[in-house]
């Protein structure tokens, strides 16, 4: 059994769960601890005993750690990508890529710790001067989900130990084995007993402790709409600082004058990669009535070019659902966007491959209107629906008709309606002729509406979250 570290320590949980290659459900990667709330419990004291001196380590510690694990990771990306794919099913070069992001983002960090500045200004009043300065919030618990089993968790980690806080971290039960992997590297970097400890089990244990716990300082969660409601609301309710980024039903617009073939590359790398279960996927297709029947004709042929199966396997476009239930929600989705009218252009079914495996032909639906729930609603799959607009305007007015505000895109050739849509555009993140999907790790992340609470994530407005702002007067 892969164990829990805690306080510095590997330890056996008090069960474990068996986790399962979505390419081939025969394979079994391992098995792994699953905490129960007094193993939590223990993991929640060894942070909070380790938080005050943690807050006052030298930077230079933190950012030599922070170094060495990015150094490792980018030095196993290979590795420890194809052991993310055989758990969670995106193809072997995407797995390989989400691990070398995992890398630079531990190496951004070591430099940000060092860049931490305050303000000394004067005061209003005579003979007094009056500092700002950020220090760690204490200890953070952090709630993960499952489809990026390393980036995700590392950056919430790197921020946090790079202001001085110490951690707990809960990966989402599907994907064990990716941050068990970069505890194992975290362990060795010579952080001291109980400022990074990893608890795996389940959301409504271990999650839910975290939560409850006045300890615990600051939650930091991804995941669905509905689960991040219930985290906001319960860290609201006892004080705590708290950061909930959650799903999207990210428009991507094709404007009459937009080159094609940007246009198809952009929805198929945004709605179909990684499966669909990227929260910024392009899950709607908005399509002005000129250049219609060429995108649906030419999303067809990609569609229709592109190879499912083991996310292992080379030439490998799409990799499977990540387990039975997503599939079945995917399936759901697809039976109701039939009964509501949409046109099935492509796929709506299962593939069978060599191995048992949540294998999905991309689907495409077309004739959707934008009240249908197929675009109100996250499906998270590879799923992806067309809908005809009359006229930039009316294609702007359905793009930001929604709950969600998380990324949106236009392709266009125009500098006018470019310049007009990254105005109006009602989302964290704007993209101009790229997919919503794929983002840097340098620059915040983050949505507006349903999509996000709390301050951004990554880049320097990281340190908003896990940080907090003390002001000093000093009579001179
Ligand atoms: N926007 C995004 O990035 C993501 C969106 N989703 C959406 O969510 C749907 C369901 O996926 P699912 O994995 O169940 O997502 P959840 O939001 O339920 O899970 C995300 C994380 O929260 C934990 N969790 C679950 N319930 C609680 C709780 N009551 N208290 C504290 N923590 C909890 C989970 O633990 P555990 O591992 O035990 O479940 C997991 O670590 C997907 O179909 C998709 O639509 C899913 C993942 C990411
Ligand atoms: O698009 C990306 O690169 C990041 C997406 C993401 O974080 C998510 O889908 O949960």
């Amino acid at each position: 059994m892969k164990q829990n570290y805690i306080n510095g320590a590997w330890v056996d949980g008090a069960s474990s769960s068996a986790n399962i290659n979505p390419s081939n459900t025969n394979d079994i990667i391992g098995h792994y601890a699953q905490a129960d709330a007094q193993q939590t419990e223990l993991a929640i004291a060894a942070a909070a005993a380790a938080a005050p001196g943690w807050a006052l380590s030298n930077i230079q510690v933190r950012a030599d750690a922070l170094d060495k694990i990015g150094s490792e990771i980018l030095a196993r990306k290979e590795e420890l990508g194809t052991l993310l794919s055989r758990e969670e099913g995106k193809t072997r070069p995407e797995g390989i890529g989400e691990v070398a992001r995992a890398g630079a983002i531990f190496k951004f960090f070591a430099q940000e710790c060092l860049r931490l500045r305050g303000d000394k200004l004067p005061s209003v009043r005579p003979n007094l001067d009056v500092e700002v300065t950020r220090e760690p919030v204490g200890v953070v618990g952090i709630i993960a989900p499952w489809n990026f089993p390393i980036a995700i968790p590392s950056w919430k980690i790197a921020p946090a130990l790079a202001y001085g806080n110490c951690v707990l971290i809960k990966p989402a039960e599907l994907v064990p084995a990716s941050v068990w992997a970069l505890t194992e590297i975290i362990s060795r970097a010579g952080l001291p007993p109980g400022v990074f400890n990893l608890v795996m089990g389940r959301g409504s244990v271990v999650g839910q402790a975290f939560l409850h716990d006045r300890r615990v300082n600051a939650i930091s969660f991804t995941g669905s709409a509905a689960t991040g409601a219930k985290v906001a609301s319960a860290a609201i309710g006892r004080m705590a600082k708290v950061q909930i980024e959650m799903g999207g039903k990210n428009p991507l617009i094709v404007l009459n004058d937009a080159d094609l073939a940007t246009a198809v590359n952009c929805a198929v790398q945004g709605s179909f990669f990684s499966t669909g279960q990227r929260c910024t996927a392009s899950s709607r297709l908005i399509v002005e009535k000129g250049i219609y029947p060429a995108f649906v004709a030419a999303m067809k042929e990609k569609l229709a070019a592109l190879t499912v199966g083991d996310a292992l396997g080379a030439g490998i476009d799409i990799g499977p659902v990540v387990d039975q239930s997503q599939l079945d929600q995917d399936m759901e989705y697809i039976g109701i966007g039939r009964e509501e009218g949409a046109t099935l252009a492509f796929g709506g079914d299962r593939i069978e491959c060599a191995t048992p495996g949540f294998f999905l032909r991309p689907t495409l639906f077309t004739e959707c209107s934008n009240d249908m729930r197929i675009s109100r609603e996250e499906i998270f799959g590879p799923v992806g629906m067309v809908i005809p607009a009359d006229s930039y305007e009316h294609a702007l007015a359905m793009a930001n008709d929604t709950e969600f505000g998380l990324a949106s895109g236009i392709v266009t050739t125009s500098l006018k309606y470019a310049t007009h849509f990254k105005r109006h555009a009602e989302a964290g993140m704007v993209m101009v002729n790229v997919p919503t999907a794929g983002v840097d790790y340098h620059v915040p992340f983050g949505g507006r509406k349903g999509s996000s609470y709390g301050s951004r994530e990554q880049g320097t407005h990281a340190a908003e979250f896990f940080t907090t702002v003390k002001t000093a007067y000093c009579g001179v």
